[in-house]
């Protein structure tokens, strides 16, 4: 798989995950409904078991058509669980079924988290599984009228046994997701996000974004970073692009996005920032690291960072023409001495600003 569809299955997963067990689900409940539709064909009374049957059917049949790009994937699944119980319960009722109903009602609290999610799941197993037992009490008697406790102990017991475990195992992947989440998104050293994640980003930001507005793309590379870390050392070369990112976290609002996209490399996303504010904030943030110093065991290393600037719309409609002409932007800034931020719409020598 390629990595951003990759990463793209990571971020989607819930619904992923949830499509392929709804499939199999799907399949099975719309062949069982369908058979038990054409049994009750013989039997006595066995039209309005035919009618419930071949609608949930029917149900599962569309909901399958629909999978793919359903939108309410969650309310579709609810419905599927409490025609699913509904059944399973007027089974129980009304004698159809015996104890066994209840060996059915033990997919309740698997299905119920794996399709609901932890909360809206529990809710949802802790209402299956009261009235569950409410009717094997009414139900299920000893010959002689009275209760039959040890049938209720283990139907209870086990009925809280199998929801607990579904609830440890899906906690537990929802945190593996999360971790994985982390890893394929942020940048180890800096902890800001990667590259990749650049790409999910910008979709949203353009998706939400109002024709009026503009919004700006900077690109940031630090200066002559090859004979830093040839002189100070890998490690020291380290801790300035960890004092950088920090630097820049502290000059981002609420709604900017920060990346770090190469070895000493950062982007920036600003939405709603119009090209004079942006060349400000740029500015800015070149004065101060060029002020800035930092301690590296004896010695003390001053570095500078060079800034090229894309706007939208005028210097591109999509991610790849923004990053080019920031790129582009940034090349002349390196070409002008470096310490230097420049537009893409500033030609390389007569805007340059290198000084502190
Ligand atoms: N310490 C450290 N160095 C890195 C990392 N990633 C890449 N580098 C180094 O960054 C250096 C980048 O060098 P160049 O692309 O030549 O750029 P530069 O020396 O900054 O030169 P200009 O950009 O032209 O000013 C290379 O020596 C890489 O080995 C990292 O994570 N840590």
């Amino acid at each position: 798989m390629p990595k951003t569809s990759m990463l793209q299955a990571i971020w989607d997963d819930g619904h992923h995950y949830r499509r392929s067990l709804l499939r199999t689900m799907l399949w099975m409940i719309a062949l069982l409904a369908f058979g038990l539709a054409l049994s009750n064909f013989a039997a006595v009374n066995g039209v309005p078991f035919i009618i419930v049957e071949a609608f949930v059917a029917l149900y599962c049949l569309v909901f399958l058509w629909r999978l793919p790009n359903i939108q309410y994937l969650r309310l579709w699944s609810g419905a599927l669980l409490l025609m699913v119980f509904a059944i399973i319960a007027g089974g129980i009722a009304t004698k159809a079924m015996h104890v066994d109903g209840f060996f059915w009602l033990m997919m309740m609290p698997p299905l119920s988290l794996l399709l609901l999610g932890l909360r809206a799941g529990a809710i949802m197993t802790l209402i299956f599984g009261s009235i569950g037992v409410l009717l094997l009490i009414t139900t299920q008697r000893l010959e002689d009228g009275t209760l039959d406790v040890p049938l209720m102990v283990n139907a209870i017991v086990s009925y809280i046994a199998i929801w607990a475990m579904s609830y440890v195992y899906e906690t537990r992947r929802l945190s593996v997701i999360h971790q994985l989440q982390q890893v394929a998104s942020h940048d180890p050293l800096t902890g800001l996000y990667n590259r990749l994640h650049l790409e999910t980003i910008f979709k949203r930001l353009l998706a939400q974004h109002r024709q009026s507005q503009q919004f700006a793309l900077i690109l940031i590379d630090v200066d002559y970073f090859k004979q830093l870390n040839d002189q100070y050392g890998h490690e020291a070369g380290d801790l300035v692009l960890v004092q950088l990112a920090e630097q820049l976290r502290r000059n981002t609002g609420a709604n900017d996005w920060l990346f770090r996209v190469g070895g000493e490399e950062f982007c920036m996303l600003l939405p709603q920032s119009d090209a004079a504010h942006t060349y400000r904030l740029a500015e800015q943030l070149r004065q101060q690291v060029a002020q800035h110093s930092l301690s590296y065991q004896a010695h003390t290393i001053s570095f500078t960072i060079s800034i090229g600037i894309a706007s939208w719309p005028s210097d591109g409609h999509n991610l790849d023409a923004l990053y080019r002409n920031a790129d582009a932007a940034l090349y002349n800034a390196k070409r002008a001495g470096r310490n230097t931020t420049l537009s893409s719409d500033m030609p390389a020598i007569n805007h340059a600003v290198n000084s502190n």
